[in-house]
């Protein structure tokens, strides 16, 4: 006797466990729609997406999978249900860093889900003034790239701009040449965001010394542009290729094999504290000595972990300096509000950029 059960039975299981997955989901379709009711109700119509309900969501789903499903893929299938649950209260434009097959439109689909529509925008400039403008409720921006380092344009525009930061998302960036070149030897020349040509400087140098290299406005628009010169290459990640129908000539050719971008979340609300939060500021001090030992007391007395510090020119005098700060924690928790309250006596401007939830996956 054999103890393997049949696979008829199996089907039978499964086709039960879809029936009653297909009822649950429903169900709780339905409660997001009456929790939509309520806001409404209690005055809420601007705050129907809560970034801050949404990461405990998936903290919970991480915390309580078991298996066999590992936890990203656990997490990333409740991403889909609450996107489509989100969409049903209220459906949401979230502006990104276009043409269609950006790391920025991937970001979108990590953070957001595929229910939300996203609006490709030229610049990250033109993101900022949609989300400003309202015609969009959220956007999505590259602010650091772990090989490369900070995308000084999102700071800059950052630093001028009433929008808050209501999230952040990680993306594992891998890069690859494309085009429809038949031999590398023949690539004249090599279309990419700058950002990415860097990431891949190695490679390039030496397996395509002689290729011109030119900085495009974004990876997908170098891919268009691959898609029309049969001499040229892009290098873009995998959705760009797919969409551009272009060929891959070679795979994974970023230098530093960790190579991630971490983006954030612009849009007009501040989000409630999770309990596992990262605030990010900038602060302005002047140029006098012992100004950056000022701005680091407040959060060494209080035992606030400081996880980035970055200086920027502040545009408004020659060396004159401001510095964007994560810290952990969000503004109103005790610690964090206390270290605030201090720095702001340290400083001559401060301005608070946004408390958010940390990426869950
Ligand atoms: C259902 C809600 O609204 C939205 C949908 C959520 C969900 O489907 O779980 C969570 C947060 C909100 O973005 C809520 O606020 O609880």
């Amino acid at each position: 006797m054999s103890s393997i059960t049949s696979l008829a039975e199996l089907r039978e299981k499964i086709d039960a466990i879809d029936a009653d997955l297909l009822r649950l989901i429903n169900e709780r379709a339905a409660c997001a729609v009456e929790v939509a009711k309520t806001k409404i109700a209690q005055g809420e119509q601007g705050t129907f997406y809560r970034p801050d309900r949404e990461s405990l969501v998936l903290r919970r789903i991480k915390d309580m999978n078991q298996g066999p499903l590992p936890d990203y893929t656990a997490v990333r299938f409740f991403r889909e249900l609450m996107s489509s649950c989100l969409a049903l209260e209220k459906p949401m434009n979230v502006a990104f860093l276009g043409p269609e097959g950006t790391f920025t439109q991937q970001a979108v689909v990590k953070h957001f889900g595929n229910a939300v529509k996203a609006m490709p925008s030229a610049t990250i400039d033109e993101i900022f003034t949609v989300v400003e403008g309202g015609a969009c409720q959220f956007g999505v921006v590259p602010v650091e790239n772990s090989t490369e380092g900070v995308i000084s344009h999102t700071l800059d525009r950052l630093l001028n701009s009433h929008l808050k930061i209501c999230g952040e998302v990680e993306i594992r960036v891998h890069q690859n040449l494309m085009g429809h070149v038949a031999n590398l030897a023949d690539i004249t020349e090599v279309f990419s965001h700058q950002q990415s040509l860097a990431q891949c400087r190695k490679w390039l140098d030496k397996n395509l010394p002689h290729a011109k290299l030119t900085a495009v406005s974004s990876n997908a628009e170098a891919a268009k542009m691959a898609a029309a010169n049969h001499q040229v290459a892009a290098i873009a990640g995998r959705v760009a290729a797919e969409i551009y129908e272009l060929d891959i000539l070679a795979k994974n050719v970023e230098d530093e094999p960790n190579n991630t971008t971490r983006f954030i979340i612009i849009g007009q609300q501040i989000s409630s504290p999770t309990g596992r939060d990262k605030t990010s500021l900038v602060v302005s001090t002047g140029n006098k000595p012992g100004a950056l030992h000022q701005v680091l007391e407040p959060f060494a007395k209080l035992g606030v972990d400081m996880v980035n510090i970055e200086s920027r020119p502040s545009r408004q005098g020659v060396w004159d300096y401001v510095f964007f700060i994560d810290i952990d924690g969000h503004c109103e928790d005790d610690k964090v509000a206390q270290a605030l309250v201090l720095l702001k006596t340290n400083v001559s401007m401060l301005k608070l950029l946004g408390s958010y939830p940390k990426a869950v996956i």
